[in-house]
Formats: C-alpha cells, structure tokens, sequence
C-alpha cells in the first residue's frame, strides 16, 4: 500500500507517478507474464470460495437468516447512494488514516469477528491474524474460535487486535471475567460486545446440512473455552472428569453457556465496564433508540450492524439506518458500521454517511478459503486499493469527516 500523504503544497499536483501500489505491483508482474492467482472481481471470491470448500462449510459462510431479505437489503442499500465526484483536486493519494478511542489506525477498514474458522482453511484465524498484522489492518477475534486467545495474538505479532465477546452468562459471571483478563493480558485492546446472537438464527442452508460447526467436539469453535482454565475446572468439578474425557457434553455445555437463548439487559453493561478498563463497543445496534441507550450507559462504541442478515429475516438494510444513528449520537461515540461491504465503493459510502470504520465480514473468509492467509491479504489490499482509487478519483483527500462526508454522495433512488 501506498502510505498516504496530505502535507503537500496546495498548488502543485503531487501524486505520484509510480506509486508502491498493489495494482502497480500487479501492472508490473504482468510485463514479466505473471499473472495474479486469484481474482480481482471481488464478486467472484464467493464462487472460487465455493469451488474450494465443502458444501457444509460454504453453506454456513453464505448462510443468512430466513429468506435471505435482510442479506439482500443489506447490499441493494449501497446502490441507492451514488458518489458525485469533484475535479481540479490537487492533491496526493488520500490520507486513509482514522481516529478512533483517541488511537490512530492506518486503515479505516477492520476485521469482523468470524467464528470457526478452520472450516475454511486449516491455517483458521492463524492466517488471518497474520494477513491482519502484515497489511496493517485491526483484526477482532471472536469468542467462537477455532484458535485460543493466545495463540491468535502470538500470529498477530504487534499488529492491533480486538476482542469480540459472546458473553457467557453463568452464575458468577467468573467465565466472562476469565476471558476478559485473557484477552486483555494478550494485548487485545478493545472489547466489542455482540448484542444480536444469543441465539444462531434461522439459517435454512445449515438446517438443510444438518450443520453447525459450534457443536462439534473437534474444538473447531470451542478453543476459547476449552483453553479457559475457569471453564475447565468448573466442567471438571461438575462432572468429575476433565474436559477431554467427554469432549462431546463439553462443547454442547461451552455452547449453551455463550449461546444462552436469552439476551442480558442493559443494566449488566456495568458488570463489563467493572471488568475491562479499555474502550468497549456494542455490536448489533440498529436503532435510534438503542443507540442512546448505548450512549446512557457510557460505553465508548457501536457497531451498526446487522450480522450480514445472519440472524433476523425481514430486516432493514444497516446502511439505511446508519444516517439516522450517525445524526443522533455521532458527537457522544465512536460508529463503526457492517454488513453487506463488498468493494471499495461501499467503504467509502459507509464513512460518507458517518461511520469511522468499517468491518469486513464474509469477503476475507472468501479469501482465507481461496489461499489461507495469502487470499486473507490479497482481499485486504484489494479492497484497500480500491478504495484508495475511488477517494483520489472522487476527489476526496482524506477519509476525516472534514473531507469525506455526506456532501460526496446523491440519492439516487427519488
Ligand atoms: C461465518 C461467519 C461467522 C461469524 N461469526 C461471528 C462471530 O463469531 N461473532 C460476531 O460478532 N459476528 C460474527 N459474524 C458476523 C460478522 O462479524 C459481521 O457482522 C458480518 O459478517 C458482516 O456482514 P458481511 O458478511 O456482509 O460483511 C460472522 C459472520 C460470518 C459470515
Ligand atoms: O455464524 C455466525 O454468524 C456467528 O456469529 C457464529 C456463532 C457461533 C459460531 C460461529 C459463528
């Protein structure tokens, strides 16, 4: 990636004419005859995807809610914003440095949090921590991981990561803070809480395989809590065996403890915010009013995000709440947005519209399934290159709100 600049002099235009681009590196490839392994068409990573995996496997990263209507909303609502471009711009490439938590991050795009990962690619979260380190992009390990806390830091090296909580709800609450110390003694900064999935929601392609991945016993999505030295004694002390002796009713017993069936309240954010003394962001909001609440209780964040359309049918597409969200508490927290991102153009839309960061959801898993951390890093850089092109041929010097805001898009649906 080019490292942005945007201290040039205001009358010279200054971009420069090689730039330490990914496409350029792939311009250049091509006078030598290589040719690039896996497909620019970011449309296309689902079907290679597809050739790649089992049919389980793909039918759960495709999987959506029902009959797919939020999923289909979520995309179609990006297509209804255009970006009206302006000219006699001088300026070099666009800074895409973002503010968050009063951090710097040199992206403005992260890593969703995807559960059981090695059933796209045996290298898992592995590969995907260190893509995430080596192109300099946040990566947020979710609670449902086939690879432990620890392990996943060590691949993440120095690079910035945050930990996605599916909060167990047991008694005393001792798991949640065992995991919570786990993740902030492994370097993870910020928690983000997912508030959409307490319970999976209703996915005709897994009923139709008979598939959920968490269930298993293989620790395919049960590494976390296997390796939580709480929940090991507290299965130990139940059943009088160790976890290994019954790895069957262990991960049935891991799932019903994170997977409850019952949301917490509002009122147990304290408990959280007693336990983690970083920024903590809630995932799943999609209301004005739930936004609020968010602001009411203190938290530093929110996700506006509707799990990909994974969880309820018949849903809004998230974009098309993110203006209303942005307006009502974009001055008391920081807005990070998902679901349905797919290209540059949609990143773009996204922080037009408010959001400070956008996470990428099934488009990385496409590529980790495609080559493992190598397809993890060629979907990162092509979205961040794409990116890079749309802003710089909208115009658009920076992604701060100063230069990238509502004022760059049209309607174009009235
Ligand atoms: C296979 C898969 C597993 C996921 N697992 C989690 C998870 O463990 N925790 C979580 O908060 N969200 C999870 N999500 C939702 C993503 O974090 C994100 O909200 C969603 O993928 C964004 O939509 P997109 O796929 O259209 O980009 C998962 C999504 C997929 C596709
Ligand atoms: O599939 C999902 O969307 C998800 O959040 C999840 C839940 C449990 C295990 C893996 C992923």
């Amino acid at each position: 990636m080019t490292s942005p600049q945007d201290n040039q002099s205001d009358n010279k235009p200054t971009a420069k004419l090689t730039p330490f681009t990914y496409e350029n590196d792939v311009y250049q490839a091509g006078r030598k005859g290589q040719k690039p392994s896996i497909t620019f068409n970011c449309f296309e990573w689902e079907t290679l995807a597809k050739g790649r995996l089992s049919a389980d496997s793909y039918g759960y990263v495709w999987g959506s809610a029902g009959t797919r209507e939020t999923d289909d909303n979520n995309k179609k609502a990006f297509k209804k914003w255009g970006i009206v471009p302006s000219r006699m711009v001088k300026s070099d490439f666009p800074d895409l440095k973002t503010k968050l938590f009063g951090e710097t991050y040199d992206y403005p795009i992260a890593m969703a949090p995807v559960g059981v990962q090695r059933i796209f690619h045996p290298d898992g979260e592995t590969a995907s921590a260190k893509a995430a380190e080596k192109e300099d992009v946040t990566y947020i390990l979710s609670t449902a991981s086939a690879t432990n806390i620890e392990d996943v830091a060590k691949a993440n090296g120095d690079g910035s990561r945050w930990y996605q909580l599916y909060w167990p709800t047991n008694e005393n609450n001792d798991i949640t803070v065992s995991l919570l110390s786990r993740a902030k003694a492994a370097g993870y900064k910020v928690l983000v809480v997912t508030l959409d999935t307490y319970i999976l929601g209703w996915r005709p392609s897994d009923l139709n395989n008979a598939y959920n991945p968490f269930i298993r016993p293989d620790d395919i999505g049960v590494a976390i809590g296997f390796s939580d030295p709480v929940y090991r004694r507290k299965f130990e002390k139940e059943h009088g065996k160790p976890i290994e002796e019954d790895l069957e009713t262990a991960a049935t017993e891991w799932a019903h403890t994170v997977f409850p069936g019952v949301s917490h309240g509002w009122e147990d954010l304290k408990f959280l915010q007693e336990h983690w003394d970083g920024p903590i962001v809630l995932k799943g909001i999609q209301t004005v009013a739930d936004a609020k609440k968010a602001v009411e209780c203190g938290v530093q964040g929110i996700v506006v995000s509707n799990h990909g359309g994974r969880q309820q049918d018949g849903g809004i597409a998230s974009l098309d709440v993110l203006p209303e969200i942005v307006d009502a508490v974009g001055d008391d927290l920081e807005i990070i947005f998902d679901s349905g991102v797919r290209c540059g153009a949609d990143i773009l839309r996204a922080l037009a519209l408010g959001a400070k960061m956008v996470l990428i959801g099934r488009p990385y898993i496409y590529g980790l399934a495609i080559q493992g951390e190598a397809g993890v890093r060629h979907v990162l850089k092509s979205l961040l290159g794409d990116l890079n092109l749309t802003l710089h041929l909208s115009g658009i010097k920076s992604v701060s709100p100063e230069h990238l805001n509502r004022s760059v898009l049209r309607r174009t649906d009235n």
